[in-house]
Order: structure tokens, then C-alpha cells, then sequence
């Protein structure tokens, strides 16, 4: 029996471990902080979970458009709300630990070092032999040595839940996923939120047109958004922080947020004693079937700096597992990842982005509809958004997507199975939709890329 050694209990490790041990391995999952990893704990489900009660509120601010008398005390109580986000993260990754010993998993909590591509070893003592290793080790917020976090004021995404009080004004520095979606959550609990963008708009990342609805947004709900603007240093003052800038400006806040991006888990592991190549960021070289260089030692997820996502890290595991024990494997296709930026309305996307079709050669046609002309929209008072999608040119086949709107994560499903099953846009048309809804958009959407030469 293969005995299969996992460092890290994230997406891409406890997938990798579910499908290894269905596969027959002997599996050992090694886990520091908590199974379920960061994504569990500090990342992904605990900002959604905060973010759910951001949107309840956002809708709420909305309600007199559709004829509805809100008193002007509805607020988020921060210490029910952080209470309830802890709680929900621990649940789920008890419920994944239960999962995974279920399976026949065994999980040994502590710190791995790899000693050789078949020994680890656990807090420097207890040794496990190995076949094969997966690392899934994740990544830790980046922090400058001139905005040190000390879990009170100034704060990673990882210390937020500890505040027992809405912040007065929360400044949060970096404009990228995290960033943006910790000031929609922060404008929408009713928090005076700064954000301070080193780039011309927020969201570099992200498709131009949707970054520039949710800024739009961001400043029509209060924020201030300050564009070009880096941050050179954080410091406490009496009764704050002050964040000033690298042009000599301050900002004055209760509290600073860092959203700086992240660092991989990769110092400190002992990759160096057996070669693993990493790259200059200090993420592990995998290829498409999470192969590293080193024979028998794979990688999956954030160490690994492919594509930051939790879905990505599991598929990496699983991909990662299924190449080791002999299963058929499908290597990993970036082109038809889907994500979502959960800012409030969200922006989701598959498949390709405008700016790898502006930047090919391929003959790609898109339509771009903007939701306000949506019926359902405008009963719902849905006044933001659009649906866009990418079409080769010719046969019409959906190569990707965007979607801005509320719940623009459920909304982009049907695009996505369209990349994923080389539908055409008329495929997406003649297939019903119910009248009236959001949904709706999306066919009229690929309806208007009909016949276009
Ligand atoms: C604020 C925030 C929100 C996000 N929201 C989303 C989202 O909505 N959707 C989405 O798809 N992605 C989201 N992401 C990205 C997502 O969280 C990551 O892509 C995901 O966590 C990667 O999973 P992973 O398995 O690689 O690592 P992780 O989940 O980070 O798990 C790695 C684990 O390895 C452990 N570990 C590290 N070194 C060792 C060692 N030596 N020994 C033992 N254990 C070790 C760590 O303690 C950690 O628990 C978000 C990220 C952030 C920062
Ligand atoms: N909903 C989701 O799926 C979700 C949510 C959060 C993060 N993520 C993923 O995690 C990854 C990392 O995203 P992120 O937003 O944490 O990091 P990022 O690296 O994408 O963004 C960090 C931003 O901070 C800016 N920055 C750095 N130093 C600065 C300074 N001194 N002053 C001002 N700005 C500064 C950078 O220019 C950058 O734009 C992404 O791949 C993202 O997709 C996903």
C-alpha cells in the first residue's frame, strides 16, 4: 500500500487526502492550526460569513426603494457578528476533520520538516516514512516592516474577527480581492471606510468595466477611494492609526486593515534539503499534474502561487493524487476556472478575460449587457451590473464570462458549463430561462452574439 504523506490541511490538502484514501493509499495528514487550513479559519469562510451579514445590511439600506420603512437603528452588533463568523469557521473544519477520519485518514496536528522525499518528521520528534509527500502549506498575509499589525488597531485579515466593536473609520490598504472585499463588507456594516489603492482603479486584477461599477459603487455608498496612492507607513496614534502615504499624505483612522497580498509557506520546510525548485516568490514550480521537480514529492494551493483560490488548491490536490496512485488524471486548465469577488454587487468571471482577448490573436466576439434593462432588476431595485460574454468568432462557442450583479457567484454557474462544455451562444439562448429573472440576461446576452459573422 502506497502511504502517502500530506503537509497541510487546506482545500489542497484535505481534498488531496479524501480522494488518496478512496484511491486505496495509506494517508497521513500533517496540520499546525486547524484542518480545513487557513481557508477554513482566517481566509475564505470567515470573510464570506462576515460578508453575509454585510449584504443582509446592504439590502436593508436598499428597502425604502421598494416601499419598505426602515428604522434608522438597524446596525450590526460586531461582537455577535465576529462570535458568529469563529464559530461557523470551527464548526466546518470540525466537520471536515470527521470527514477525513471517517476515511480512514489519520491526522497528526503539528509542524512537518521534510527530512528526505521519504521522511517527515513532526515538531522535530515524531517521524513518519513515507512514499510520497504532497505540500499544501498554503500562504501567511504579507506585512512591511513600517505597518507592523499588532491585532488591536492595525490588523491582518487574520486578527479582524477578534473586534468586539465596528470600527469608526477602517482604512484598508491594498486594493486587490482582499482589499476590496473587506471595504465593501466594512461601507455595508456601516463602518467610514478608506481605501487606499495603489493603482488607477481597484481591482488591477480584474476586468476593467466590472472594477469600475464596483468603484462607481464603492463611492456612491461613502467610501473614499484613493487611487495612485501606496502606503509607505502605519502607526498607532492616540486614539487610531495614522496611514501616511509615499507622497507625504496621512490618513487618520480607528483602524488599518493590511491587504497586501500573501507570502507562500514555503521557509522553513526543509525544501532545500531535497532540492524542490521554487520560484522567486518563493512558490513551489509545479506543472499541470502538480508535479515538482523532486521524483515522489508533489504541491498544491497557494505555496504553489498558480491561482490563488480554494477550488483551485483542491482540483491541484486531486489532480495531484489521482497522477500518483495511478488514476486517470486531467491535467489542471486555468481556462476554465471560475471565481468571484465578493464585493457588494459581486463580480464573477470564467473562462477567458478581456485582456488575454485583447492581448491573442484569437477572433473572439462579446456582448455586454448591462442589467438595468433587466425586468427582474428593476423590481428588485438591482440598478448596478452587467453580464458580458467572450465568443469565438465563427462557430460561437463561449470561451468566457463576467458577471456583476447580486449573487453574480450563482449567475456566472451557467457561463461556466458553457466553457466547460464548448456550448455555442445559441445553445445558451434557446435554453429556457425563467421570466422574469437576472438569468434572463445571460441569454439575451449570448442571443445578441447570434449570427455575428
Ligand atoms: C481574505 C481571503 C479570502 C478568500 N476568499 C476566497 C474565496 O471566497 N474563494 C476562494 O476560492 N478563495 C478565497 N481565498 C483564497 C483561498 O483562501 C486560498 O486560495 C486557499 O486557502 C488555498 O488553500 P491551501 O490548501 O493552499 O492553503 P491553506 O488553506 O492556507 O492551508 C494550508 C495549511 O497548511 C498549514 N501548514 C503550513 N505549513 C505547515 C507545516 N510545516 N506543517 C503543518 N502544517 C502546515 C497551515 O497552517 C494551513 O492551515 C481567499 C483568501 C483570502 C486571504
Ligand atoms: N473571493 C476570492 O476568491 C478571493 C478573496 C480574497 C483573495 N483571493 C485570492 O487571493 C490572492 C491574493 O489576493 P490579495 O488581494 O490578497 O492580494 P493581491 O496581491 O492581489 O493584492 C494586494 C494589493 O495590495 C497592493 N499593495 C501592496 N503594497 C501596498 C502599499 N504599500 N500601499 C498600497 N497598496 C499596496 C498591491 O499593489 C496589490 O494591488 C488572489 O489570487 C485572489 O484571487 C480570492
Amino acid at each position: 500500500m502506497t502511504h502517502v504523506t500530506i503537509i497541510g490541511g487546506g482545500p489542497g490538502g484535505y481534498e488531496a487526502a479524501l480522494v488518496a484514501s478512496r484511491l486505496g493509499a495509506d494517508v497521513t495528514l500533517i496540520e499546525r492550526d486547524g484542518v480545513g487550513g487557513s481557508t477554513v479559519l482566517t481566509d475564505c469562510v470567515p470573510s464570506k460569513t462576515l460578508i453575509a451579514t454585510s449584504d443582509l445590511l446592504t439590502d436593508v439600506s436598499g428597502a425604502a426603494e421598494l416601499g419598505i420603512e426602515v428604522p434608522n437603528a438597524v446596525r450590526a452588533d460586531l461582537a455577535a457578528v465576529d462570535k458568529r463568523v469563529l464559530a461557523l469557521a470551527q464548526a466546518q473544519s470540525a466537520d471536515i476533520a470527521e470527514r477525513l477520519v471517517a476515511s480512514g485518514v489519520k491526522i497528526i496536528s503539528g509542524t512537518a520538516t521534510i527530512e528526505s522525499a521519504q521522511l517527515v518528521v513532526v515538531d522535530g520528534t515524531q517521524r513518519v516514512d513515507t512514499d510520497a509527500i504532497l505540500l499544501a502549506t498554503g500562504a501567511h498575509p504579507r506585512v512591511s516592516p513600517d505597518a507592523q499589525p499588532d491585532g488591536e488597531r492595525i490588523l491582518t485579515w487574520e486578527q479582524i474577527y477578534a473586534l468586539q466593536v465596528l470600527p469608526e473609520h477602517m482604512i484598508v490598504v491594498g486594493s486587490g480581492v482582499t482589499g476590496a472585499e473587506f471595504a465593501s463588507a466594512y461601507n455595508g456594516l456601516g463602518a467610514t471606510v478608506t481605501l487606499v489603492s495603489s493603482r488607477d482603479r481597484v481591482l488591477p486584477g480584474e476586468d476593467a468595466d466590472a472594477a469600475t461599477v464596483i468603484e462607481d459603487v464603492f463611492k456612491r455608498r461613502g467610501m473614499t477611494v484613493l487611487g495612485n496612492s501606496r502606503m509607505e507607513k502605519v502607526e498607532r496614534t492616540d486614539d487610531g492609526v495614522r496611514v501616511t502615504l509615499t507622497d507625504g499624505r496621512t490618513v487618520d483612522g480607528s483602524h488599518c486593515l493590511l491587504a497586501l497580498g500573501s507570502i507562500p509557506n514555503t521557509e522553513g520546510l526543509g525544501l532545500d534539503t531535497i532540492g524542490v525548485e521554487l520560484n522567486e516568490g518563493g512558490f513551489i514550480e509545479v506543472d499541470k499534474v502538480s508535479r515538482t521537480n523532486v521524483r515522489g514529492v508533489y504541491a498544491a494551493g497557494d505555496c504553489t502561487g498558480v491561482l490563488m483560490l480554494a477550488s483551485v488548491a483542491a482540483q491541484q490536490g486531486r489532480i495531484a493524487m489521482s497522477h500518483l496512485l495511478g488514476d486517470a488524471v486531467h491535467p489542471l486548465d486555468l481556462g476554465k476556472v471560475s471565481s468571484n469577488v465578493f464585493t457588494s454587487p459581486e463580480i464573477a468571471t470564467v473562462g477567458l478575460s478581456q485582456k488575454q482577448v485583447d492581448e491573442s490573436d484569437m477572433q473572439v466576439i462579446a456582448a455586454t449587457l448591462p442589467l438595468a434593462s433587466n425586468p427582474r432588476a428593476k423590481m428588485q431595485g438591482v440598478h448596478d451590473g452587467f453580464v458580458k460574454i467572450f465568443a469565438r468568432r465563427g462557430m460561437g462557442i463561449v470561451v468566457g464570462g463576467v458577471v456583476v450583479g447580486p449573487k453574480a457567484s450563482e449567475l456566472i454557474h451557467v457561463i461556466s458549463l458553457a466553457v466547460s462544455a464548448s456550448l455555442t451562444v445559441d445553445q445558451v439562448a434557446d435554453a429556457f430561462t425563467i421570466y422574469p429573472s437576472l438569468s434572463g440576461s445571460v441569454a439575451e446576452a449570448a442571443r445578441r452574439l447570434h449570427g455575428t459573422p
